[in-house]
């Protein structure tokens, strides 16, 4: 008896221990770290990040968030965009990059925006480089006293981020209590663009979007969207991929995607950007995002012991 004890404790001790307290770099890259190829270091405020360097592509991983910070991939410009006056501060969420909305949204009264996940630091579970030269990293974060203080759901989330080529990432959510939840989430991504006056995003014609500029007016997509002003919607009801067209830049972005059926497009422009303050001025003239969402409407309930996987999977042209 006092034996299976020891073992249970050893074993709650250990996987809290595995799920909860922080990883040190130097752990990081003796159990993670692959040779010539993936190797964490500090970078602001001491926040380990991922640094990937392949033939394929570059990429930075922090573990705070599991935000993807680059990616560029061989032979082309950086494709993800950060603020030059982003704060990387525990507890604040990075202005760029790849920032986990979970599990909700946008706002929420008197709750962190974008839900929890993207302030927080997660573990590295797994790294590894496949046989055609991809990196791929698995992070992940499980419910605590202070999520459980947010959000009183027992769940453990994990973001598996291919490194490539091609770009994927993949938000696994998993229900690890005894009620279903429902949820909304995003893989709220910053794209850079050379001109967002000459940019365009292909893939919404006809599709029904909230527009958040007009208190949430229910309107039709017609044509491409193209930028003149602070937009911001959640199309809804859509599956499809779309394509950034870069035309200054000289390429186009495919980002396809799976597991999401709404879509945000967002640029504060130059009013709502100077009410922004980690962003630089005129830095909306250089970015966009196209968010891989289940947003507005289009929520996902999970039973008890169920999953749900949002995937992005970005490409240059
Ligand atoms: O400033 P935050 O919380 O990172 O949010 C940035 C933007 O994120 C977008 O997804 C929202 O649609 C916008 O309304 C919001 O302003």
């Amino acid at each position: 008896m006092i034996y299976l004890h020891k073992q249970l404790h050893f074993f709650i001790a250990n996987n809290f221990i595995t799920n909860h307290m922080p990883q040190s770099l130097e752990t990081l890259n003796s159990r993670f770290g692959l040779t010539n190829t993936l190797f964490f270091a500090n970078h602001a405020a001491g926040l380990p990040v991922a640094e990937i360097q392949t033939p394929l592509a570059r990429a930075h991983v922090a573990l705070h968030g599991a935000h993807v910070l680059a990616w560029q991939p061989a032979g082309q410009q950086p494709v993800i965009w950060v603020s030059q006056a982003a704060r990387y501060e525990p507890g604040q969420a990075v202005r760029g990059g790849v920032p986990v909305c979970w599990p909700w949204f946008g706002a929420r009264d008197g709750l962190p925006a974008h839900g929890f996940v993207r302030t927080r630091l997660w573990h590295m579970r797994e790294t590894s480089l496949d046989a055609d030269g991809q990196v791929r990293l698995r992070l992940g974060i499980s419910d605590d006293a202070s999520t459980r203080a947010l959000w009183n759901h027992a769940f453990d989330l994990e973001l598996i981020v291919t490194v490539g080529q091609t770009l994927t990432m993949a938000l696994v959510t998993r229900n690890t209590g005894t009620q279903a939840f429902t949820l909304t989430d995003a893989l709220h991504t910053y794209f850079g663009v050379a001109d967002i006056a000459q940019t365009t995003v292909r893939g919404l014609e006809g599709c029904t979007y909230l527009d958040k500029v007009q208190n949430f007016a229910e309107c039709s997509q017609t044509g491409v969207v193209s930028f003149s002003a602070e937009t911001d919607r959640v199309y809804v009801n859509t599956s499809a991929e779309c394509v950034i067209d870069d035309r200054a830049g000289q390429r186009q972005i495919h980002v396809a995607k799976q597991g999401s059926t709404s879509t945000v497009v967002w640029n504060p422009w130059s009013e709502r950007e100077k009410s922004i303050a980690d962003m630089a001025a005129g830095e909306h003239r250089r970015m966009l995002c196209v968010e891989t969402c289940n947003a507005g409407p289009d929520k996902i309930t999970l039973a008890a012991q169920g999953i749900h996987t949002l995937t992005a999977r970005i490409s240059v042209a």
